[in-house]
C-alpha cells in the first residue's frame, strides 16, 4: 500500500498531464498545485478496492474499501458469459444496453420520474432487477447487456462509496487509479456521474493517466531506500524517475564495485 501511495504522489508531482476529469466523453486535464496536493482520497480499483486518505509523502491511512471491484467484474462476467478474458468482457460491454437487465425508476412508476425525491425515470432503481420479473433464462439475455449492467453496477457503487468517504473526511479531491479503469470511457463516465450525483455537483472524480502502474512506480521510486542483502554483489542502488516530453522515464543504477556500474532505463511509450 505504501508503494501505491508513493506511486500516486510521484505521478501527481512529476507528470504535468497526469490527472484528468472525464465528463460527457470529454477528457480535461487538471493542473495540480504541488504545494496544495494534500490531503486527497486515493481510490485504487484492482481486484478489490482500497480507499486511502493521503496526507503527505508516506503519510496515509486506508480509511475504507469494498470487495466489489475489478475482480468482481471479471469473475462474475466469466460466470455469466462465455468470455475468457477481461478484454473480451470490456469489449462486449461497449455494445450492450444495461436497461434490458436493470430495473429503472420508470419501470416501477409507470414510466414517470419520481420528482418528489429527485429521481429521474432513467435512474437505475435496482441493478439486474429486471431479471426477477421476466420469465427469461440467462441464455435469453445478450452477454453485451449483462456485461454492461455489471460494469455499471460496480463502477456506480465505487463512485458512491468514494464520495461518501471523501465527505466523511472532508477531502476535496478524489483520484481514481488501478488497472480496472484502463482508460475505459464507460467506466470513467459512470464513476464521474456517480460522484457528481451523490455530491450534488460539489465534487468531481479525477483519473490518473498511469492508473495501472501506481504500485510498480512507487516500488521503483522507493528502491534506493532498501538494502539489497540478497545479492551482495550489488552494493548501492538508486532509482531516478523523471518525466521527459510527457513520457515517464526511470533509470535504475547499481554500483557493482569500484569499477563497474550497471544502468537500466525504462520509458513509457
Ligand atoms: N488485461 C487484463 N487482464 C486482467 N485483468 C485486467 C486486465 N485489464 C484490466 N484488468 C482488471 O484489473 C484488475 C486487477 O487490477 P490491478 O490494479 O492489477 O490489481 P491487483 O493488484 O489486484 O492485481 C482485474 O481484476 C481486472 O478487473
Ligand atoms: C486486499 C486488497 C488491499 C488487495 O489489493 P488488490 O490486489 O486488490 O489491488 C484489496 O483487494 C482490498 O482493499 N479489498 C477490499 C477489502 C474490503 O475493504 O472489503
Amino acid at each position: 500500500m505504501e508503494c501505491l501511495v508513493n506511486g500516486a504522489n510521484f505521478l501527481l508531482k512529476t507528470v504535468q498531464q497526469e490527472a484528468f476529469t472525464y465528463t460527457d466523453g470529454r477528457k480535461e486535464f487538471v493542473q495540480i498545485d504541488h504545494n496544495d496536493l494534500f490531503p486527497y482520497l486515493l481510490v485504487n480499483i484492482g481486484s478489490g478496492v482500497s480507499m486511502i486518505k493521503v496526507d503527505g509523502d508516506r503519510k496515509f491511512e486506508r480509511v475504507s474499501g469494498t470487495s466489489v471491484g475489478g475482480g468482481t467484474f471479471w469473475g462474475m462476467g466469466r460466470l455469466l458469459t462465455k468470455c475468457k478474458s477481461f478484454d473480451e468482457l470490456l469489449e462486449l460491454s461497449h455494445q450492450g444496453n444495461n436497461r434490458v437487465v436493470d430495473m429503472l425508476v420508470g419501470d416501477i412508476y409507470g414510466g414517470l420520474d419520481y420528482s418528489k425525491i429527485g429521481l429521474a425515470s432513467t435512474a437505475i432503481a435496482s441493478s439486474f432487477g429486471k431479471a426477477i420479473s421476466e420469465d427469461k433464462e440467462l441464455e435469453e439475455y445478450k452477454p453485451e447487456d449483462v456485461t454492461r449492467s455489471l460494469l455499471r453496477m460496480i463502477s456506480n457503487n465505487i463512485g458512491q462509496i468514494s464520495y461518501l468517504n471523501a465527505l466523511r473526511y472532508g477531502l476535496k479531491r478524489i483520484f481514481f487509479g488501478g488497472f480496472f479503469i484502463r482508460g475505459h470511457t464507460y467506466t470513467m463516465d459512470t464513476i464521474s456521474v456517480a460522484v457528481n450525483f451523490w455530491s450534488k455537483g460539489e465534487a468531481r472524480a479525477m483519473f490518473l493517466s498511469h492508473e495501472g502502474f501506481l504500485g510498480a512506480l512507487g516500488a521503483f521510486t522507493g528502491y534506493e531506500k532498501h538494502d539489497l542483502e540478497a545479492d551482495q554483489s550489488v552494493q548501492r542502488c538508486s532509482a531516478k524517475p523523471s518525466c521527459i516530453d510527457g513520457k515517464l522515464c526511470g533509470t535504475l543504477s547499481s554500483h557493482l564495485n569500484e569499477d563497474e556500474n550497471m544502468e537500466c532505463r525504462i520509458c513509457t511509450s
